[in-house]
């Protein structure tokens, strides 16, 4: 993604000197992340189950087809990985070292899977149940203002349920809960060892709904509505819904939204800071998003393309069965793409100062230049990312 404009770019493996902080969650980025996720999620969990006991033959047709879209719609949160600021180092040498060690993890994660199919499989699983968590951790910080940097123990024992709870949902229910789709596809990743994947799933359930349980009576105890839904949506969706459709709607429209609309965000602020010095706060407004969205559109544009590319190959080398290849294919990005997203979040939480209501503090330059400012706002109420 296209960064900062006048802000000064962080050294090679270093945090930035001013990190990004994310906006007040509201208006239309708040819809983005908290209302359309949630509404999906109930929506689907009511609508796709009424549709398979209506018209059965179409409603089973269409799960692997939405699974692929899903995962093609998905493609792009993980598009600009490698043009985060807080990641990317200086040099073109290096940058060209990270590009090509991504790819070469996702290369090297496509043939482990084929050289030990059950024991790869399960390693992938467990760290997409861990980036799914973290990343709705990260969410949950960012809506309620208790940004993880800050936390004491027992905010980071929540966290550490809210992590299983919301990674364990999406991954072990539709597995536990395998139909014959589900079967057939982990049959083929597996090399027939659907079984044990089935059996695996099912045994995690039980931490995983204990989390659960905790994450909604904290959430309870603090009157956090969101928090506490968060939890039984998603498991009311993998529960209700056959496992493909209800995989196809958190991935496209929680997950990558999610991560989406952060990613917007933090562009959004990073120029910001770059024209203002550092130190405007305040919810982001619509304009200040949409070129945020034209940037990414056209960061994100050839890494897509290139993922595509990749389905694509990968669909004829399976001999044309574009489900399985499209799974394989979102299961090896994320190896890089959840330790992409992990660094970046770190140095974000890095960048961040308790004291400073999650910055660094500005220059004095960059404070007095700011005052001028036309976007300076009031003091953030959120804070880190
Ligand atoms: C294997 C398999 C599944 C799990 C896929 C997962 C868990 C994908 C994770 C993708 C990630 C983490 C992308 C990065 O953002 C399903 C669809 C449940 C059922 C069919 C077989
Ligand atoms: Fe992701």
């Amino acid at each position: 993604m296209a960064t900062t404009t006048g802000r000064a770019r962080p050294r090679a493996g270093r945090p930035p000197l001013v990190a990004p902080v994310l906006p007040p969650l509201s208006g239309a980025l708040r819809a983005v992340v908290v209302a359309v996720p949630l509404a999906a999620a109930a929506l689907v969990a009511a609508v796709v189950p009424a549709a398979a006991a209506l018209v059965p033959g179409p409603a089973a047709a269409a799960g692997p087809l939405l699974l692929v879209a899903a995962v093609v719609v998905g493609l792009p949160h993980g598009a600009v990985d490698l043009l985060q600021p807080e990641l990317t180092p200086r040099s073109a040498r290096a940058r060209a070292l990270l590009g090509t060690a991504y790819l070469g993890l996702v290369a090297a994660a496509v043939l482990a899977l084929r050289a030990a199919p059950l024991p790869v499989l399960a390693v992938l699983l467990v760290l997409a149940a861990a980036h799914f968590g973290l990343a709705d951790d990260v969410v949950h910080g960012w809506r309620t203002g208790r940004a993880p940097a800050h936390r004491g123990a027992g905010d980071r024992a929540v966290a550490a349920a809210r992590v299983v709870a919301l990674g364990g949902l999406p991954v072990a229910v539709p597995l536990a809960l395998a139909d014959g789709d589900v079967r057939r596809l982990l049959a083929v990743l597996a090399d027939g060892a659907d079984g044990p994947v089935v059996d695996g799933a099912r045994a995690v359930l039980v931490p995983v709904g204990v989390a659960v349980a905790v994450v909604v009576a904290v959430a309870v105890r603090r009157r956090d509505v969101v928090g506490a839904v968060e939890p039984l949506l998603l498991a009311g969706l993998f529960v209700l819904a056959p496992p493909l459709p209800a995989f196809a709607a958190y991935f496209g429209l929680w997950h990558s939204l999610r991560h989406l609309a952060r990613l917007l965000a933090l562009d959004a602020v990073r120029h910001r800071d770059g024209a203002s010095g550092g130190a405007t706060t305040g919810p982001l407004r619509r304009e200040e998003l949409r070129c945020a969205a034209a940037r990414f559109a056209r960061a994100a544009a050839l890494p897509t393309a290139l993922a595509l590319s990749t389905l694509v190959a990968l669909a004829l080398v399976a001999g044309g069965d574009v489900v399985p290849a499209a799974l394989v294919l979102v299961l090896c990005l994320t190896v890089p793409h959840a330790g992409a997203v992990a660094l970046t979040d770190r140095a974000l939480r890095r960048g961040a100062t308790p004291g400073g209501q999650g910055r660094a503090r500005p220059s004095r330059t960059a404070r007095r230049r700011s005052s001028r400012a036309p976007i300076s706002r009031s003091a953030p109420r959120s804070v880190g990312s």
